[in-house]
């Protein structure tokens, strides 16, 4: 991992050169089964370098297992998952991070008896980057300089979901995978999220975000892939899915 400032990423994003379409993420029938019940039924999902693609869905649709396939929580049934030209399908957790996946889950997983900034040192232990310019720097970015002293148990919900961002950043992974990052939390709240990952992908960073907050997939994604029990039922621009009859019918009549 090199010790670059983090402003100053090696791959730009697609706006910023206008026209990178290189697959970063792929997943090649993959399969999951509990049981009698296909969570995930061959899905082929990819996902390209330098775009904010977001995954929606109704209740069940198999977002999460999908994504935690990906990490490397759940092993699949059947299939295989590519991530920046390397076969993950089997990979550790761990060892996956290591290749340029990171991951931000639903709840907070911030250490609430730590202060904001030793919550940020904890996933720099992994990498030889310069601790202080990093932490000076991610601090910033989610905008908690003032509180880099104060307990994470001190924080709001949106506070402490911006850290654990704040501490995936300092990874500097080349994907960020986001479950719910704005779940529970106020417009305010929710619009200085959606600010963060927009600056984050304009340094070079590709998302995969699983949401149900429509208001907030139209603020960050251009396309949009949605799930339905277990496959993929539609994918393409935000305007074409949220028009769309039969996406409306299973998924958006909840919520629009
Ligand atoms: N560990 C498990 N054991 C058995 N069934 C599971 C398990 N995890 C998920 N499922 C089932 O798999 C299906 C897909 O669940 P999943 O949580 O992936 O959906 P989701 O789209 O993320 O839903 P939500 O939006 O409600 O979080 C559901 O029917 C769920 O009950």
């Amino acid at each position: 991992m090199s010790t670059q400032d983090i402003n100053v990423r090696q791959k730009p994003a697609v706006a910023a050169t206008g026209g990178n379409t290189e697959t970063l993420l792929a997943t090649k029938a993959l399969t999951k089964n509990f049981g009698g019940l296909t969570a995930v039924d061959s899905v082929d999902f990819s996902v390209t370098e330098g775009e904010i693609r977001c995954l929606i869905g109704p209740n069940g649709a198999g977002k999460s297992t999908l994504l935690e396939l990906i990490t490397g929580q759940l092993s699949p049934s059947e299939g295989d998952i590519y991530f920046d030209g390397e076969d993950l399908t089997g990979m550790e957790t761990h060892n996956r991070i290591d290749t340029g996946l990171s991951v931000k889950f639903q709840s907070p997983h911030v250490y609430e008896n730590l202060t904001v900034e030793e919550n940020l040192q904890v996933p720099l232990q992994r990498t030889d980057r310069d601790t202080e310019t990093v932490l000076a720097e991610t601090l910033e970015r989610i905008d908690l300089t003032e509180k880099a002293d104060v307990r994470a148990s001190e924080l709001s919900h949106g506070e402490k979901q911006r850290l654990e961002i704040g501490m995936a950043v300092t990874l500097d992974p080349t994907l960020m995978l986001l479950d719910e990052p704005v779940a529970g939390m106020s417009v305010d709240e929710t619009a200085d999220v959606a600010e963060l990952i927009r600056s984050l992908h304009d340094d070079g960073m590709t998302f995969l975000v699983v949401e149900h907050d429509m208001e907030f997939v139209r603020r960050i994604s251009d396309q949009v892939t949605v799930l339905n029990q277990g496959e993929i039922f539609r994918q393409g621009p935000i305007e074409e899915i949220e028009a769309d009859e039969a996406v409306r019918r299973i998924y958006l009549g909840e919520n629009a």
